[in-house]
């Protein structure tokens, strides 16, 4: 009914850990550079040279629409935002160094040990 579509869907557990990731990994971006998609108008030619765009507002859709079937796409899809950022910008930019602080932190926050807990919980 129209209710039903307005009423928010229950969040699996699956979703809630995946959620507490981002929220996680974007404390670690303090200036919002990943919070949207990055458009040409802020960076030229953005869209003929990065393939696999992506950012934490794509990737917070995503979780919603349960398009993420496990903790290790979500390690995947950060990942990228990250190499994103370092191959259009150069090495010497606040936005490559940030990218690449970023990637450091953010692959404690998704390491191995840290997913795999997170796994059994989930279980
Ligand atoms: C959403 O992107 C931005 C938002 C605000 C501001 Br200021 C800069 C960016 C941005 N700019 C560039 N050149 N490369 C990026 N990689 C990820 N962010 C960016």
């Amino acid at each position: 009914s129209e209710l039903d579509k307005l009423e928010e869907k229950e969040q699996t557990p699956l979703q809630e850990a995946l959620n507490q990731l981002i929220r996680q990994l974007q404390r670690k971006d303090p200036n919002a550079f990943f919070a949207f998609p990055v458009t040409d108008l802020i960076a030229p030619g953005y869209s003929s040279i990065i393939k696999r765009p992506m950012d934490f507002s794509t990737m917070k859709d995503k979780v919603k629409k349960e398009f993420y079937q496990s903790l290790d796409e979500l390690k995947v899809d950060f990942r990228i935002m990250c190499e994103n950022a370092m191959i259009y910008n150069k090495p010497e930019t606040i936005y490559h160094k940030a990218a690449r602080k970023l990637l450091h932190s953010g692959m404690k926050i998704l390491s191995q040990e840290r997913l795999d807990s997170l796994k059994q919980s989930i279980d």
